[in-house]
């Protein structure tokens, strides 16, 4: 178990860490999702030890990790531009942590190349790094944090750089091998679809402190407030209130709405419509064409007011 209580930080007068506490259980990912600049990667340099911090404790397994330096905390970072060493092939980029803890060459190479083989990589094994694609690149990274056998894996948009399908086989194969391993990990992220899809519990931060936590499925359903709510993508957020798509259903006998713009995607149309109550409002739409006018029912009861 991971424990950060009351972590702060600040940088001259901008605080970007007033008090951020979350637990992270043995075998679960916990996503930190915050703004550009709201504090993410700091967080994960503090509790990696990279960064000092002004007040607070991490534990892990019970204990304290402040006061240690980073290569005494156990922990494995992976990020988004990989940090692999280019003149070195894969298996002594993987055997790396290994070698810098005084483990012997051999040694260090069978475990790297045990990991390797986890990751799907071992046919590569010799190969220098600057020759591999990006997602065999960042395959490299997850064997290289995995070698040392972390108690904690911390994940700094690891996979960003990524196109869509390479990073949904990533996240799943991270996924897996955290909850295999039975470690804690923190992953941050911009990208709420790909924080719900990897973590059992999301933390949203905003202004140096944690805006709301919980799982994702307890965190759409019901958002604090509207800054929580557009850290998680939701549209048809105002200041004051948030329309949940369930909220709102197609009915003839419901408000007549002006289509004010449609555009396609994977998932259908998706449509701005002018409600004569609620303003604009964003709603997917399953038919063939976008129509001009369409009718709609808010149900008032599953708004979600700030
Ligand atoms: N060593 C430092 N000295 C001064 N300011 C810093 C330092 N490191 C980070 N900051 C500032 O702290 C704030 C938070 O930075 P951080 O990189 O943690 O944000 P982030 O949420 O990870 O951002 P992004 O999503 O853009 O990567 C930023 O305003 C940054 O400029």
């Amino acid at each position: 178990m991971l424990e950060v209580c009351q972590i702060r930080k600040s940088f001259g007068k901008r605080t970007v860490a007033d008090g951020i506490s979350f637990r992270v259980a043995a075998g679960e990912i916990t996503a930190v999702l915050g703004a550009s600049g709201s504090g993410k990667s700091t967080l994960l340099n503090m509790i990696a030890g990279l960064t000092a911090a002004d007040g607070g404790e991490v534990r892990l397994g019970g204990v304290r990790l402040d006061g240690l330096p980073p290569e005494r905390r156990d922990v494995a970072m992976m990020f988004q531009d990989f940090a692999l060493l280019p003149h070195l092939n894969v298996c002594d980029n993987a055997a790396l942590p290994l070698r810098l803890r005084g483990v012997g060459k051999a040694q260090a190479r069978r475990r790297a190349l045990a990991v390797l083989a986890e990751v799907g990589l071992a046919d590569l094994a010799a190969r220098r790094v600057a020759d591999l694609s990006g997602g065999e690149q960042q395959r490299t990274a997850l064997a290289r944090a995995l070698a040392a056998e972390p108690k904690l894996l911390l994940l700094d948009e690891p996979f960003s750089a990524l196109d869509a399908a390479l990073r949904g086989r990533l996240q799943k194969q991270t996924s897996d091998l955290v909850r295999q391993r039975g470690i804690p990990a923190v992953l941050v992220s911009h990208d709420a679809e790909e924080a719900c899809r990897m973590a059992r519990q999301l933390v949203l931060l905003g202004g140096g402190r944690v805006l709301q936590q919980g799982t994702p499925d307890a965190v759409y359903r019901r958002p604090v407030s509207a800054a929580a709510a557009r850290l998680l993508g939701c549209a048809n957020v105002s200041d004051t209130r948030y329309v949940p798509p369930e909220a709102v259903c197609w009915d003839e006998s419901g408000c007549e709405c002006t289509v004010l713009s449609a555009h396609r995607a994977a998932e259908g149309w998706r449509l701005l419509l002018a409600h004569p109550h609620w303003g604009e409002l964003s709603v997917w739409y399953q038919g063939i064409a976008p129509p001009a006018r369409c009718c709609v029912r808010v149900d008032e009861a599953r708004v979600v007011r700030f």
